[in-house]
């Protein structure tokens, strides 16, 4: 049995994180994105070798976005190409691990509902071009539960049920898990995530006339998003906040031209409390989409069996990098109690006609913590760092024996830690 630490690869649509199981953080996130050489590609069975290795991942892709062609093997979080992937795969073991797969066993991740046939490819390429002795292939919302454990200070409170809002750059989740299983048929889907905050921030200072240069002003708006925002609770209370007080609240962001080097300055006003405000009154940014997100999430649990809706309502966990946003915890429980209590009271007003009845009170937890960010990464690492991993695991010698099918279904481990 191999004793180096397990190698734990999140693969998301937008970024992917990698590192060593027992560390608190992944060693590289680097974008999903490959650069290949298309006319390289073509030439088949001239000096393979040396073409197959040109190629370019993660921001060295965009780096050579010019000469190379661009692609993103996963689509919603799914590998959409598994040529590029198995080639992403390679230069993440070989050049930033600098891995011998041979001697690490593998915990890689799946959306849920990934289909089992992604599942043996995934097997094949690791056991058969990889040659590593074990492979784990985790559920994200799942990993996203576990990674939530440290921060629950009773060990016996801690639960494989609960609901997972994951959202990262492309789309937003809601994902129900009961006991370490994710009730697909529930899973709800929100259309709103990281790359529509950005592009928010970047409407709004295009239209009031900010001095940005028109080149940085994507880059400009995702880090005054990330650097500056905020979930506020009550919007039009923010507003006067800020009519009342101006110098208080906007804060000036400044930087220089990269090309002309000339400084520039430009106000970040309400767009700090205004773009995360998309995911609790979407209609502001677009009038497709119109759920609030604790909405979202109220009737994703109601669609569950009840016997495990008390659960999903008390542990509510937060992952993914859109997720960040100060107090957004804080204002997604208030909404979600809000909206559960308003139902219990109406229901019991309707049943008190015919006898008298009181309503045990329903606990709402939204649990935010430090490893929100890459929280599928960090519960990856907490799994595979466990001694029980190994014994989950699907071996070279069952791979060999029976084949990609044994890939088709993962055991959860719920009684492991
Ligand atoms: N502190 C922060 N505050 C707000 N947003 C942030 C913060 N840090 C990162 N983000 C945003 O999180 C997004 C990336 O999140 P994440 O890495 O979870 O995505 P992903 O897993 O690649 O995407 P997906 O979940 O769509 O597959 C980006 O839009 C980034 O701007």
């Amino acid at each position: 049995m191999s004793m180096k630490p397990a190698v734990v690869i999140d693969n998301g649509t937008g970024f992917t994180k990698m590192g060593y199981a027992g560390n608190a953080e992944p060693s590289y996130i680097i974008p999903s994105t490959i650069a290949t050489n298309s006319s390289t590609s073509s030439r088949v069975g001239q000096s393979q070798g040396i073409d197959d290795l040109d190629f370019h991942i993660g921001n060295q892709a965009f780096e050579n976005s010019s000469t190379y062609q661009l692609n993103y093997p996963i689509k919603q979080g799914i590998i959409d190409n598994w040529d590029n992937m198995e080639k992403m795969w390679q230069r993440c073991l070989f050049k930033h691990l600098r891995c011998e797969p041979e001697e690490h066993y593998m915990l890689l991740t799946e959306p849920p509902l990934n289909p089992p046939e992604n599942r043996e490819a995934t097997a094949e390429i690791m056991f058969e071009t990889f040659n590593v002795p074990g492979l784990y292939i985790a559920v994200q919302a799942v990993l996203a539960l576990y990674a939530s454990w440290p921060k629950i200070k009773d060990p016996s409170m801690r639960s494989l049920t609960g609901t997972v809002i994951d959202s990262g750059d492309g789309v937003t989740h809601v994902i129900p898990v009961a006991d370490g299983y994710v009730i697909g048929s529930c899973i709800s889907h929100v259309p709103l995530a990281g790359r529509d905050i950005t592009s928010f921030i970047q409407r709004m200072m295009r239209d009031r006339g900010e001095p940005v240069p028109p080149e940085e002003s994507l880059e400009v708006a995702r880090k005054v998003k990330e650097m500056h925002s905020y979930v506020c609770p009550d919007i039009v209370k923010e507003f006067k906040k800020y009519d009342a007080n101006p110098a208080k609240y906007i804060i000036p962001y400044a930087d220089v031209h990269p090309r002309t080097k000339q400084p520039w300055q430009i106000d970040v006003g309400y767009e700090r409390f205004l773009a995360p405000e998309i995911f609790f009154n979407p209609e502001i940014f677009s009038s497709d989409f119109t759920v609030p997100l604790p909405n979202v999430v109220d009737e994703a649990i109601l669609k569950c069996p009840i016997d495990c809706r008390r659960g999903l309502y008390k542990n509510i966990v937060l992952s993914g990098g859109s997720t960040m946003f100060k107090d957004f915890g804080r204002r997604l429980q208030r909404d979600i109690k809000r909206l559960a209590d308003e139902r219990q009271q109406a229901n019991l007003a309707l049943h008190s006609k015919y006898a008298k009845q009181s309503a045990e009170e329903l606990e709402v937890n939204v649990i935010s913590h430090r490893m929100q960010r890459f929280a599928v990464w960090f519960g990856g690492s907490m799994v595979a760092s466990t001694p029980e991993f190994h014994r989950v695991c699907h071996t070279k010698a069952q791979y060999d024996e029976e084949g990609p099918r044994i890939a088709r279904h993962n055991p959860v481990f719920a009684a492991t830690m």
